[in-house]
């Protein structure tokens, strides 16, 4: 296994009322809505808008402030899309409920809401930093998984950031990607076969080279400059992740490497006992508690200039996210997400189907 140096820098150096509102955000304290609309309280469940469909909680406090004094705007689970609205007083969320609901908002991006009037609870703590995050692939003990800290210089760092920022991006609903090699169509999870786009640009030939000189590597020497080898470059700002896949199979082969450059986040791992073809694509988007016990899930903090390599059963048979948040909870540090962070994903281009010994999650042999 490869462990690299731990270096958590991020331990928030705000004031206590900061640090407590940053708390907040990790652990709303509001149960999901049981009574309906007619039991009204100051604090509203707000769906579908929040960080993950471009919507900040600054943008929903100011657009919710016009109808009372909003105390705050919450997680209400990790999916991003969302979150508890508290008032001070119930008239203001009465208010806010008859003019919002069902509602299109032009100034929330012009989506609908789905609002409810939500309880405070006291007792219990929904805490979406539910899974202790492990800051060595070690300690996550799933084969295949291997993290390097540090694998670029802050200054190699700067130079493939401008090199990227140097060409055009395309604009994807929450991020910016760019794509070299071949290009990849999101709908099927494939790349496009046909588009070729060209040689990886030589920027990133470095990167290559020592992903090559790395023996402990084993089979990544296989990353070779070649026609095959396909990168995606995504930039992620806070609060938007990446929902859980496992990379198609048929597309690409055993190894999968990711250097994370600019910001850090957390990646989360899940492996379902069950196979995935069992399970449909809303419940890997939110699961419910009770309904998907049926897997596994751990978590690595990703730092900036850091490489993951997936191979193995962590490539083909754990599902891999980066959740939805603006502040990531590692072990007892809060660590923000900073304005960006890009990622270089290199995978070799498969030609012929997939052979792997993970049938059940497998699409060439399904
Ligand atoms: O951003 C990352 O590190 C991971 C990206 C990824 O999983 C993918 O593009 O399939
Ligand atoms: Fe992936």
């Amino acid at each position: 296994m490869i462990r690299g140096d731990v270096s958590l820098v991020f331990v928030c150096s705000c004031d206590t009322k900061q640090y407590i509102a940053l708390l907040q955000t990790l652990m709303p304290r509001f149960t999901s809505p049981k009574g309906g609309d007619d039991v009204s309280s100051p604090h509203l469940y707000v769906a579908n808008c929040g960080p993950a469909v471009g919507v900040s909680h600054e943008t929903i406090a100011s657009v919710f402030g016009m109808y009372g004094e909003v105390e705050g705007v919450y997680a209400a689970d990790e999916s991003g899309t969302r979150v508890i609205v508290s008032y001070h007083d119930k008239s203001s969320s009465q208010a806010a409920m008859k003019a919002l609901n069902r509602h299109l908002c032009s100034s929330l991006g012009g989506r609908t809401l789905h609002i409810q009037y939500s309880v405070q609870s006291l007792g219990k703590v929904n805490n979406i930093a539910s899974v202790q995050v492990s800051t060595s692939a070690s300690d996550l003990d799933i084969p295949g998984l291997y993290l390097m800290h540090d694998f670029v210089t802050p200054q190699e760092e700067q130079e493939l950031l401008a090199a990227v920022d140097d060409r055009p991006w395309h604009h994807l609903a929450k991020r910016r990607v760019q794509h070299y090699g071949y290009e990849f169509c999101y709908d099927i999870r494939n790349v496009n076969t046909n588009k070729y786009l060209g040689e990886l640009p030589s920027f990133m030939s470095p990167v290559l080279q020592r992903i090559r000189s790395f023996q402990a590597l084993g089979r990544a020497a296989d990353m070779s400059l070649d026609q095959l080898t396909a990168s995606g470059v995504n930039e992620y700002p806070p609060g938007i992740g990446l929902s859980p896949h496992v990379d198609t199979h048929s597309a690409f082969e055993e190894l999968i490497i990711s250097l994370s450059l600019a910001g850090p986040c957390i990646m989360e791992f899940r492996k379902y006992t069950t196979g995935v073809w069992q399970t449909t694509s809303s419940d890997l988007e939110n699961p419910v508690p009770g309904k998907n016990l049926n897997f596994v899930k751990k978590a690595i903090y990703l730092p900036p200039r850091s490489l993951l390599l997936m191979s193995g059963e962590a490539r083909y048979a754990w599902h891999h996210y980066i959740p939805h948040h603006k502040v990531d909870k590692v072990n007892d540090s809060l660590i923000r997400r900073s304005a960006r962070r890009v990622s270089f994903t290199l995978r070799k281009v498969r030609q012929g189907p997939c052979r792997c010994e993970f049938p059940q999650f497998c699409d060439s042999q399904k």
